[in-house]
């Protein structure tokens, strides 16, 4: 139940950190819808060569990444969005092309706050580092074209270095300030986790209560008919399942001489006899007073027929715990019958009922068969 949880959280994880990678790809389109326009106005200073191989190098960039969602190997890791990664290949990008603008870079500062954008989601302390790489990054284009001796207009550059810097600043405000929203909403989330499972369980505890019997522990009349019939719908053609009803012989005598609580004591007996006589997959429940209904899936007449009667001895046997009985002196009747595919529960149930009659009416302490099924 758990691992099939989990494999819908990952799921659903998949499928979104899928769709902000295709967010990704799409950005990295513009971006390249960008280069080509800068190439073909003549603000692109480098070589044409050179713009295709940066456009190769995103294309394969991003055929990587779709790789790697694609296989499912970002789920391994500690940040399955790839979040940083991708933002490293966009603030590389970035700065490469920018380089190559010349004075038009000033008008496409803003790309970088595009590409940081993506980075929102990162702790802050995370997104201030790549903040400041991106600052970094833009004021090295400077210092490498001084380098190269490029004419540069300081007062220009003074100025798009401060409109970045200050619009860095607010942007690691403004992660700072979804962080803690998202800290947050994930504590709710876990609150909210915590009642889902305490309803849960009090679901199951109450679902256990209104379908077993308080005394025996056994299920109760409404599961069995619930469990017989999903049974019956399951059961195969050339399969057949046992039905049996169980009534203690007497008990009224029981209760007469020994007391109502020593006659409650002996239903537990049962209960607890019949449970050590059969299997898990065996339902046995409290049909109603001193009278019990037994499921016996996957099996045939002779098999059904000495488990009922293996229980039937093993109860002749029972000593119930101070109940003042000994051994010898308890005895039940049972009517047994078969289920086929395609047979009636009630029908099934009526036949059953009828041979425990003949078991009472023929002396008590015995199995009385009513093979005949209701469409023979
Ligand atoms: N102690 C106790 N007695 C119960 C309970 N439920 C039903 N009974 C009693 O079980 C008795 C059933 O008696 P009858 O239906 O006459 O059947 P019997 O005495 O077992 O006789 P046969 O079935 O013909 O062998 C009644 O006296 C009910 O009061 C219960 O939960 N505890």
């Amino acid at each position: 139940m758990s691992a099939m949880r989990d494999e819908t959280d990952l799921r659903t994880l998949q499928q979104l950190v899928t769709r902000r990678f295709a967010l990704a790809s799409v950005t990295y389109g513009l971006g390249l819808v960008l280069t080509w326009v800068a190439v073909a106005g003549g603000f692109y200073q480098a070589s044409v060569a050179s713009a295709v191989a940066q456009s190769a190098l995103i294309v394969v960039s991003q055929l990587l990444f779709f790789w790697l969602f694609h296989r499912g190997v970002n789920l391994r890791s500690k940040d399955p969005s790839l979040t940083e990664p991708q933002v490293l290949v966009g603030l590389l990008w970035l700065t490469t092309f920018l380089f190559n603008l010349g004075s038009a870079r000033g008008s496409l500062l803003v790309l970088y706050l595009l590409v940081l954008m993506f980075a929102v989601f990162l702790p802050p302390k995370v997104f201030i580092r790549y903040a400041a790489l991106a600052f970094v990054s833009f004021v090295s284009m400077a210092a490498l074209d001084y380098y190269l001796q490029r004419p540069i207009e300081t007062d220009v550059f003074l100025l798009q270095a401060s409109v970045l810097l200050v619009t860095l600043i607010w942007m690691c405000l403004f992660a700072g300030h979804v962080y803690r929203l998202r800290q947050r909403m994930r504590q709710r989330r876990f609150a909210l986790q915590a009642h889902q499972d305490t309803l849960r369980g009090m679901m199951r505890q109450l679902e256990d209560l209104a379908s077993t019997d308080e005394l025996t522990g056994l299920y109760n009349r409404r599961r069995f008919l619930r469990i017989a019939e999903g049974d019956l719908n399951r059961l195969r053609k050339g399969h057949q399942s046992g039905l049996a009803l169980i009534d203690l012989d007497h008990f009224k005598r029981i209760n007469d001489i020994h007391g109502h609580a020593t006659g409650d004591r002996v239903l537990q007996a049962f209960a607890s006899v019949a449970r050590s006589c059969l299997r898990d997959d065996d339902v046995l429940a409290r049909y109603g007073g001193e009278e019990f209904v037994l499921l016996l899936p996957n099996t045939d007449a002779e098999q059904f027929t000495a488990c009922c009667e293996r229980l039937r001895e093993a109860f002749a046997n029972a000593e119930p715990e101070d109940a003042n009985i000994e051994a010898g002196h308890l005895s039940l009747s049972i009517g047994l019958t078969l289920l086929n595919a395609g047979d009636d529960l009630d029908a099934a149930l009526q036949r059953a009922d009828e041979a425990l009659y003949r078991a009472k009416r023929g002396g008590r302490n015995r199995c009385e068969p009513a093979w005949v099924t209701a469409d023979a």
